[in-house]
């Protein structure tokens, strides 16, 4: 059974590297680099490295192809992206000694027609695949509520669907009728989806339980260096990063989780294998630049010094 991941609007990264980045001035950069992403190619990406080939589907502006062709040839992924007229967009991401800062645009506009496109291709690939994984923003000229149409389609191919979005698309496709498996918002996709703060653990324990009780099965919260909330209806557990020296670049480190999310939900793990490989897949990518992960035996180590603690929450187990 193969891994899907579709991304519908795809991104070239142009990360700039600079000393300090400060507003309202000229700012020198010491390097740049571009690498193809998105969310679901990024997860495609990883899960390669880790030698699972995922077939990968989306929309592909068909004026500039190359960079998303070169790495899926060199990673040997199933290329079934739908091209469409225009460009795929570039976003910037500023990355300085203290952050990364993102610049995100919105992208080519997709037509009814691709989109149709896209779901045929969805619903051929589902036939023979476990889990899809679905991932980032909406382009222009797509409905709000376009992931809960995904969903939907999903769930009547008996496949297990992981969706990494936020803002309106997360919200929007979670007011559908069909839960996704699972999702992975960060700290700030989830303060938004629930209008809650999450200021402590347990305001964001609090609220993945809460998620998690609307029939989700596992809600992954994602916290930068504080690490990441996996919880599911057997409980909660906290998974922390080990120590971390030298990040290339924190982009896609969500993305990185998720593909150790699906690694790990493909060999049979427990929650606890899947806390780890997934903080393992995201510390790894971290000393990486671009959506990579370094070799099996690295990414095993790093899961094997993840540390990991069950959380209990006023309520009760979810
Ligand atoms: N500075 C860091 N130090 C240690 N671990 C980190 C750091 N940043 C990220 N991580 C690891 O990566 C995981 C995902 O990071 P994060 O919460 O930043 O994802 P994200 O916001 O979804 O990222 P993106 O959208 O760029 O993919 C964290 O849960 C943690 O395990
Ligand atoms: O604008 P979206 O679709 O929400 O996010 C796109 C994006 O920021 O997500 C990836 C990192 O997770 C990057 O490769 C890409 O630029």
């Amino acid at each position: 059974m193969s891994i899907i991941t579709v991304t519908l609007n795809p991104a070239i990264d142009q990360t700039v590297t600079l000393d300090r980045l400060t507003r309202g001035v000229v700012n020198r950069a010491s390097s740049v680099r571009l690498d193809a992403g998105g969310k679901g190619f990024n997860v495609a990406s990883c899960l390669a490295d880790w030698g699972v080939r995922a077939v990968v589907t989306g929309l592909l502006g068909a004026e500039n192809p190359e960079v998303f062709e070169a790495l899926l040839h060199r990673k040997g992924l199933e290329d079934r992206f739908v091209r469409i007229a225009g460009a795929t967009r570039t976003n910037i991401k500023l990355v300085d000694r203290e952050e990364t800062t993102d610049i995100n645009l919105p992208g080519f506009t997709a037509t009814p027609e691709a989109l149709g496109r896209v779901e045929a291709e969805i619903a051929a690939l589902a036939t023979r695949s476990a889990l899809t994984v679905v991932g980032g923003s909406l382009p222009p000229g797509t409905a709000a509520d376009h992931y809960a149409t995904v969903l939907a389609g999903l769930a009547a191919t008996g496949t297990c669907a992981i969706l990494d979005t936020s803002g309106p698309a997360l919200a929007a496709a979670l007011a559908g009728t069909v839960r996704p498996y699972a999702i992975k918002p960060n700290l700030a996709e989830l303060t938004e989806l629930t209008g809650k703060s999450c200021e402590s653990l347990s305001d964001v324990a609090a609220a993945a339980v809460a998620l998690c009780r609307t029939g989700i099965a596992l809600v992954v919260v994602s916290m930068g260096a504080e690490g990441a909330l996996f919880v599911t209806a057997g409980g909660i557990l906290r998974a922390l990063p080990p120590p971390v020296t030298g990040i290339g670049s924190t982009v896609g480190a969500g993305d990185a989780m998720v593909a150790g999310i699906v690694a790990a939900l493909r060999e049979g793990g427990d929650i606890e294998r899947i806390a780890r490989l997934g903080t393992a897949f995201a510390v790894g990518k971290l000393g990486l630049a671009g959506p990579n992960l370094p070799g099996r035996e690295a990414v095993e180590a790093l899961a094997a010094r993840t540390g990991i603690e069950s959380v209990a929450t006023e309520e009760g187990a979810p």
